[in-house]
């Protein structure tokens, strides 16, 4: 009888279909009793046996030696035979054997009812043949842990006999098994081949199935189910999890289905071994790739330290709108699309560059904050490419490749999305320049082999499962993401237009804009495109000016404003504004305001920005060729601002052309206001 039949006894109502009465109660039993059969059928064949036996040979001294000899090698044998299973079944069956040869032959020798052996059959025969019973018992019913067969069963049915499980958790809705597969009969990829039949056996989505082969072990694996589906449900976005925190801290995106944090990680972190991500996100239209960049980038746009070029020559500002305020430069056609990538592909030298002038293997969080010797920091760079197929097909298939490799090491992350990566979508280098997948729901298995890398789809990935009809769900294969969670659904936040205006308007004097260098060198490789960039003007309530189109003049570098610049911004971290003030100890007195000299008026932004320049045509005026913050910062009292707001301005006037960076650092040569804009450059 087959393992699987003897797992999956039939029931009384399946015989019911065609007997009745007590035709029914005994196929039935004589079903179930069938197993134990043959130890008795063998027991009560041993006993008769001996009667012919004794009859024939009862005399014979050459029988005599052959039957012993017969019984000796019969046990020999069955040892031998018995080598290939478990320790215990092997003795339990060489036993048996041997005892009842042993029977045997003294029964045909000296007559089964002489002396003893009538006995010895009555009592040993029935013993030997419940034990048999015993064990089938055991076995049917066995803890599959303890089972030297393997656990049998459902195991064996989805083609992995003789695998055990040696180790199991069982939480609420998930459960892991360790399982140890035969050596040199199975690996852990056969494993990940059986968790689609698993999840057939189990009745459970293929999703809920995960494989994750044991990195010591070719011959061991650990499979997850995950029964209940724990996504269905959206989740809207909670927010920004890191309000003004730097682009360095992990990007919140999703929850997995234990409600754990999805989470993106853009600039690289060499102490924990992470380059810089650059992201592929895929899925077919509907699936919400679209809703989980706009959850990204809300996440972005609330970080003081990065800037972000996006473009959506497709949709336009479809996607994008509500985000507008908050991106540097939004390419909304392709002509403008174009010129950014030439843009992106000019700043990556030059970015480079400045990190190795100030000793930075990387981009870290310290090269946007102002350097030591004055000059104004650089903030990361997130260059966001929605709808990236009809960029790649109107102006190269290696449009991205090139920056794929190359702006890693500039603090540059590229972002890539499209609706299926196939080779006559995007060109393989770009596909292997894109370190990173975001996997929403696909059409087919074939395109979830383009999005995910072999170890998530091995593990259980199924995003072609989805397809569009559970928008949002994804798999993150990612920079900094453990390969365990690879084949894990996530689903991404549903962001609100509100919630995305209010993180546009309400970051945006915490924002950095974009600096010097990458100005300079996009303006270089742009011109108008990037100086005259559209930008979309915040609501009214904004802090800053609504204008439809503003210039450099009037779109600060580094705009950090104004009132609350980073660092007073970190002053407040950690504080709790619901707890009651401590109690007062010590008072200071400040000496009255001597009579007549008029109280400190607060200077606003506007006129702080105005004194800077004034305090520039002073310098100019005064014959000074060159300045840098510090000589702004000795007029302090005239416009009232911080090192970290002066250095910003003076990036300002760099990327407007009435300044020019030297060969020194933190020095800037003034450029004549007659001279035209692009003189410096
Ligand atoms: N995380 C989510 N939770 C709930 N619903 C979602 C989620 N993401 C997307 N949706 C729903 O799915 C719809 C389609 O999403 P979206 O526009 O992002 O798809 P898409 O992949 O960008 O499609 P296309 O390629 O056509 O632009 C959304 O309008 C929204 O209703």
């Amino acid at each position: 009888m087959s393992a699987s039949k003897r797992d999956l006894p039939m029931l009384p109502y399946e015989y019911g279909r065609h007997r009745s009465g007590s035709g029914v109660v005994g196929g039935y039993l004589l079903q179930r009793a069938t197993p134990y059969l043959p130890p008795w059928l063998l027991t009560v064949g041993t006993g008769i046996l001996s009667l012919p036996a004794h009859h024939l040979w009862a005399d014979s001294a050459a029988a005599s030696a052959g039957l012993t000899l017969a019984s000796a090698a019969l046990t020999a044998t069955t040892w031998w035979a018995g080598k290939a299973t478990t320790a215990q079944r092997r003795l339990h069956s060489t036993v048996t054997v041997g005892l009842a040869t042993s029977w045997l032959t003294a029964a045909a020798l000296a007559g089964p009812a002489t002396g003893p052996l009538q006995g010895l059959y009555l009592i040993g025969g029935p013993t030997l043949a419940a034990s048999w019973n015993i064990r089938h018992l055991l076995r049917t019913n066995t803890d599959p842990q303890n089972d030297g067969q393997g656990s049998g069963g459902l195991l064996e049915k989805v083609g992995l006999a003789k695998t055990m499980v040696i180790g199991s958790t069982v939480a609420p809705n998930k459960a892991t098994f360790q399982l140890q597969l035969p050596p040199g009969e199975l690996t852990a990829d056969d494993v990940s081949k059986a968790a689609p039949r698993l999840a057939s056996a189990l009745d459970v989505s293929p999703t809920a199935v995960r494989v994750h082969p044991d990195p010591d072990s070719h011959a061991r694996a650990q499979v997850t189910i995950v029964p209940r589906d724990l996504l269905k449900n959206t989740t809207p976005w909670p927010g920004p999890s890191a309000p003004g925190g730097s682009i360095a801290e992990p990007v919140v995106v999703g929850v997995y289905e234990d409600g754990t944090e999805a989470v993106l990680y853009f600039p690289g972190d060499p102490a924990k071994a992470r380059n810089a991500m650059h992201l592929l996100i895929m899925g077919m239209t509907g699936s919400g790739k679209s809703e989980g960049a706009l959850a990204a980038l809300g996440e972005i746009a609330s970080r003081r330290d990065v800037v972000v070029w996006a473009s959506d020559p497709a949709k336009a500002d479809q996607t994008l709108g509500p985000l507008l305020p908050a991106l540097d430069w939004a390419a909304l056609d392709m002509p403008s699309t174009t010129a950014m990538i030439e843009a992106i592909t000019a700043a990556i030298p030059a970015r480079t560059k400045w990190l190795a002038k100030y000793g930075y293997k990387q981009w870290e969080p310290a090269c946007a904050e102002t350097q030591a010797d004055g000059s104004p920091g650089m903030p990361y760079l997130v260059c966001w490419f929605e709808e990236a197929a009809k960029t790649i097909r109107e102006i190269d298939e290696d449009v991205f490749t090139g920056i794929g490799q190359e702006a890693r090491s500039a603090g540059i992350s590229l972002v890539v999305s499209l609706q299926r990566a196939s080779g006559t979508q995007i060109s393989t280098d770009t596909r292997a320049s894109l370190g990173s997948s975001w996997c929403f729901g696909v059409r087919g298995e074939v395109d979830a082999g383009f999005a995910l890398p072999d170890e998530a789809l091995d593990a259980g990935a199924a995003p072609h499962a989805w397809r569009d009809k559970k928008p949002g769900y994804n798999y993150l294969a990612a920079n900094g993401v453990p390969e365990q969670l690879w084949a894990t659904p996530a689903r991404s936040y549903l962001t609100s237009r509100d919630q995305l205006t209010q993180v546009a308007t309400a970051f945006a004097s915490v924002r950095a804009g974009v600096d010097a260098v990458t100005g300079q060198a996009a303006r270089q490789a742009a011109g108008a495109a990037f100086t005259d960039r559209t930008r979309s003007p915040l609501t009214p309530s904004s802090p800053r000016t609504a204008t439809a189109r503003l210039t450099e003049e009037s779109h600060p570098v580094h705009d950090i404003d104004d009132d609350h610049d980073d660092v007073e911004a970190e002053e407040f971290d950690g504080i709790d504004p619901e707890q009651p003030l401590a109690p007062v100890r010590t008072v200071l007195h400040f000496a009255t305001p001597a009579p007549g000299r008029p109280p400190r008026r607060e200077i606003t932004t506007d006129e702080a920005r105005q004194a800077m320049t004034d305090l520039l045509d002073e310098f100019e005026a005064a014959g000074m060729v060159e300045v840098g913050p510090k000589d702004f910062m000795d007029h302090c009292d005239r416009h009232g601002r911080t090192r970290g707001w002066v250095s910003g301005q003076v990036s300002a006037m760099v990327l407007t052309g009435r300044l020019r960076e030297t060969d020194k650092a933190g020095r800037y040569r003034i450029i004549p206001q007659n001279q035209p804009v692009l003189a410096g450059v």
